[in-house]
């Protein structure tokens, strides 16, 4: 499919300065997330209704690159989205002020105390809600991004707790790899990664997509009325399957053709598959397009990590 490139209107509140004074440009692809175990608890008032979570995160190197230039003072920011699947944000009711990567470019501003004099364009790769946590790719993206282009060199320690602010994924976002993650997911712990790998948790992946978008917030409020499967790592699995069964039927088909773990990513609809060799590979393609189980494959591998370039 040709990709298509989507202008977003400009904010009628700042003025759009049709001469951008380039200073640097900093490019930063950040790559999807997935949950290998994700254990969901009780809700907490304090997190403004969000559940206690316990995961063991992973990065799938499907990458979004945000590109970040300077403007001239005053200028205020642009946004501009390429990509051939973009979801509900090509939807002309799409707010570019709510896109991820324009609220962490805001949260940076305020946190460094300057105006967010920047141009952003996302080039789209990840499934839009699908359970990859593109939008906080994005925003992870433009928090590196932007940390580079003012020259903060702030850390990624530093960093988190400015993420968490934007929601639970994002601290992760901002290193990659795997990690543990638990308060609502916002608190990010190092784990040793050998036992995942041992378990097959690393390499080739297959990521079933499809146009369809679930919303997280439903997939909680059906966790919380239809609970969590019994063998189910992904706690959210059962609740995402009722709301959209195909995920269910291409996990089983996945299995059944040697997949080492076939699973829902996050809240879904997207199902990973990990699998050990490329014939196995082959025959979960196979499996998947004859059933037509899933609209999209995405072959990647994981785990992966952020990578930054300074082009100018
Ligand atoms: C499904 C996961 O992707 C698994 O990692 C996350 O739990 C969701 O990550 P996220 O989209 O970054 O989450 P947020 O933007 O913080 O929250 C979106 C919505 O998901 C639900 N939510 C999210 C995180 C959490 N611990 N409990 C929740 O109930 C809430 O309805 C919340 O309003
Ligand atoms: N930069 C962005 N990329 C993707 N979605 C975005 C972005 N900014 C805002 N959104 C909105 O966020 C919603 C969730 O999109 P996203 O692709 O992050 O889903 P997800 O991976 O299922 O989310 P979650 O992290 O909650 O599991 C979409 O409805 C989309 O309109």
């Amino acid at each position: 499919m040709t990709p298509v490139a989507t202008r977003m209107r400009p904010l009628p509140v700042q003025e759009q300065s049709s001469q951008s004074h380039t200073t640097a440009t900093v490019s930063v692809d950040c790559p999807a997330k997935t949950n290998l175990t994700l254990h969901v608890g009780p809700t907490h008032d304090e997190w403004g209704g969000r559940h206690e979570l316990d995961t063991i995160y992973c990065a799938v190197g499907v990458y979004d690159t945000v590109t970040a230039t300077a403007k001239m003072p005053g200028a205020g920011f642009s946004l501009e989205l390429e990509g051939a699947h973009l979801g509900d944000l090509a939807s002309s009711s799409s707010d570019m002020r709510r896109n991820h990567a324009v609220l962490a470019l805001f949260a940076m501003a305020q946190a460094a105390g300057r105006d967010p004099d920047v141009a952003l364009t996302i080039t789209k790769r990840i499934p839009v809600g699908a359970g990859l946590g593109g939008g906080s790719a994005d925003a992870a993206a433009t928090l590196l991004a932007v940390n580079q282009l003012w020259g903060l060199n702030w850390t990624i320690e530093q960093l988190r707790p400015i993420a968490a602010t934007l929601g639970a994924d994002m601290p992760f976002c901002l290193s990659g790899g795997y990690a543990q993650g638990t308060g609502f997911g916002e608190r990010i712990t190092a784990i040793d990664p050998q036992q995942l790998i041992d378990q097959g948790f690393a390499g080739d992946v297959l990521v079933g997509a499809y146009q369809s978008q679930l919303s997280t917030p439903e997939v909680y409020r059906t966790f919380d009325v239809v609970g969590a499967g019994a063998d189910d790592r992904n706690h959210l699995q059962a609740a995402a399957i009722s709301l959209h069964p195909r995920s269910g039927h291409a996990i089983d088909a996945a299995r059944e053709a040697g997949a080492r773990h076939a699973f829902i990513s996050g809240s879904g609809p997207s199902v990973v598959a990990f699998v050990p060799d490329d014939a196995t590979a082959q025959r979960v393609i196979e499996a998947w397009r004859t059933a037509e189980l899933v609209d999209r494959i995405i072959r990647a591998k994981a785990p992966a990590h952020p990578i930054i370039g300074v082009t100018q």
